[in-house]
This record gives structure tokens, sequence and C-alpha cells, in this order.
């Protein structure tokens, strides 16, 4: 039976408290906090706020729309808003001195900050700028992955890549931001799960999903179907198990697929579901990110009362080899991800 870490869970915060208020107030509760971690997160709101700006009005300003014309480390074509943001991220973050380093989908190696004097920067932060390229130009919901560690190495000396590859239970806080219908953060410091809305007549996150936690059997299921043939024969098993037809099990459970790993993962979040990119013929290794893509969601996941995995191991619990490295994920509501495990020992994975 796979453990799942104790949740800490801090006194409930009325709805509309801004997030700044929020961070304020959860600071509290540590007597030894210095700040910096309430100032990271509030630059990484800056940040998403000038980002959610562009793609508000990207229909109209065609200069951030389109291809960059050059692709990325991952061989990936780059999108003029993954460059956009990821400037943005970066500027925000290397503004105040508290992270010491960035790694990014959209930059090869891990960038080092120039340390401002005076400042211990201790944090180090990974991201992924724009998540869900693939549906920029056509204003379907996309979004922003953040995963941030304390640094393994003294501060004031130089940033290493060993502060990037910790696994992902040594987060010390991670989140997403979605630019949907509206805009959302949605972040765990490790006590539960958040989400605040952007109340644009007031330029501010707002609480409006208080200790969010995913229920735990879904009738959503997400995946990339077009790749069936290449899916292992677990994954095969288990789709055909939610196609079945149980009017008692309420199945067959329904299919949706939004192609932004933020969104289908929110969705699933608030409704109940699991979502999966398997390994595949052409992907080994699957396609997503271990470091920024899949270790922030399976903290948010996991403090939701769900389950994130590559099929045998908590994502949570596998330690990185590399900055780009991909993984199989599957993640969601627990009995879902549970059946899932079992199909993928029994069928392979
Ligand atoms: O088109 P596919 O193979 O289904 O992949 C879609 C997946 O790829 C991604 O777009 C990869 O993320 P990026 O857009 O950040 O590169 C995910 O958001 C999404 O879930
Ligand atoms: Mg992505
Ligand atoms: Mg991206």
């Amino acid at each position: 039976m796979q453990e799942v870490k104790q949740v800490v869970v801090q006194e409930a915060m009325p709805i509309g408290t801004t997030v700044g208020e929020f961070i304020i107030r959860q600071q509290a509760d540590f007597p030894h906090a210095t700040g910096e971690l309430s100032s990271l997160l509030s630059s990484i709101e800056l940040a998403a706020k000038i980002v959610n700006r562009e793609i508000n009005r990207a229909g109209l300003s065609h200069h951030i729309l389109g291809s960059m014309g050059q692709t990325n480390v991952q061989g990936e074509e780059q999108q003029k808003l993954d460059w956009y943001a990821n400037e943005q991220f970066k500027l925000a973050l290397a503004a105040r001195g508290e992270v010491c380093g960035l790694a990014s989908e959209e930059e090869e190696e891990f960038v080092a900050f120039d340390p401002l004097q005076g400042r211990h920067s201790k944090y180090v932060v990974l991201i992924d700028p724009l998540d869900g390229s693939s549906n920029i130009d056509v204003n379907v919901s996309v979004g922003t992955l953040f995963s941030i560690y304390r640094r393994l190495t003294p501060v004031n000396t130089p940033v290493q890549q060993q502060d990037f590859l910790q696994t992902g239970r040594a987060q010390v806080a991670a989140g997403y931001i979605i630019y949907g219908s509206s805009t959302m953060l949605v972040y765990s410091t490790g006590r539960g799960v958040n989400g605040f809305t952007l109340d644009p007549s007031i330029g501010s996150f707002c609480l409006s999903h208080p200790q969010m936690q995913i229920p735990p059997q879904g009738r959503i299921y997400s995946i990339n179907e077009g790749n069936y043939l290449k899916f292992p024969a677990g994954v095969k098993q288990y789709l055909k198990f939610c196609q079945a037809i149980d009017a008692h099990e309420g199945r067959p459970y329904t299919a949706r697929y939004i192609g932004s790993l933020v969104a289908d993962v929110h969705r699933n979040l608030l409704k109940g579901g699991i979502y999966l990119y398997p390994s595949g013929s052409n992907a080994p290794q699957g396609k997503l990110r271990l470091l920024y893509e899949c270790n922030p969601l399976a903290l948010l996941i996991e403090q939701a009362g769900g389950l994130a995995t590559d099929g045998v191991t908590p994502i949570l619990d596998l330690q990185p080899q590399a900055l780009h490295q991909r993984t199989p994920f599957y993640a969601g509501s627990r009995e879902m991800v549970l059946q899932l495990q079992q199909l993928l020992a029994q069928y392979g994975h």
C-alpha cells in the first residue's frame, strides 16, 4: 500500500484573502521565518500578472503570438510566449536576492543569479514558464509551473547542478498558474493546497479555493489517445476498464484532454480524475519533464489527497539525474491511480 506523507493543515483563512496577506499569515506560524520565501512567492505572483496581461491580449498584439523561429533544448519549436514568459520569471526572480539560481524548460543549463549585496540567496527555482505551448495561438488555457528548493551548497558560494537535482520530497513550495477563463495561482508549502483567483478589478490574487482536496474516486480520464498503439499493455488495459460499461461503478468514465498539462490536472484536481502521459515507443521515458512539470504537480496532488507515480514509484521519490529528464506520469484520484498501478504491474508498464 502506497504511504502518503501526513498533510499539516493551517488555520482556515477567509475567502477573498489576498495571496500577499495569506503568505504573511502563514509565515507567522514559523517564528524563525526570514520572509525570504514569502518574498520569493510574491515575485512569482508579480511575473504571473505580467505574463497574464500579455496572454489576455495576445490576439491583439501579434508580436507575442507564433514561433520564435528557434528550437529549445527539448528540440521543440520555441513559441514567442515561451520565451517572453521565461524572461519575465527570470527578471522577477533575480530582482530580490532570495534566489541564487533558476532552471527552466527554456534554458539548456541552469542560470546562476549574481548574488545581491548582503543577500544570502538560499533558494533555487525550477520553472516551466509556459505550459501547453501548442494551445497558445488558439486561445485555450495554458499555464506556468514552479518548484522551489533550499539549496544544498553553502550560501555565498556558486550555485551548483546538485542544488537542482533534489527529489520532489525536498520541495519547500510548488505550484502553478493557470491562464484560463479566469487566472488562478494554486500552490502548496507542504501544508495543504490553496487556490487564488486573480481579481482584475484590484489586480490581486484572492483566496477562492481553500484547502483543495481531490475526490478519491473520479469519472474523468485524460490521455492523448492518438498515441494508443504506442502505449504499454497496462495502460491499454486501464483504458479498456475506463470504457467498459458498468452502471453500478459509473463507467464508462468520460474522456477529457485539453493538451495543456496544467489545465488537465487542474480540472481533475477539482472534479476527480486521472491524468496519464505514459512512456511510449517514441518516448521511452514519456514526454513530461520530472523537475519542472511532474514534481510540482505531484506535490500538489499528494497534498490534496491524491497520488502521482511513474507507474511504479511515487514521483516525489524519484532521484533526478539530469535537468531535463522525462518520466512517465500518472496522477490524480487515489483509487484511480491505485487501479491503474495494479494493471501496470499485471500487464506491463
Ligand atoms: O501533444 P501531446 O503529446 O499530447 O502533449 C501535450 C503535453 O505537452 C505539453 O504541452 C508539454 O508542455 P510544454 O508546452 O511546456 O512544452 C503539456 O502541457 C501537455 O500536457
Ligand atoms: Mg509543460
Ligand atoms: Mg513549457
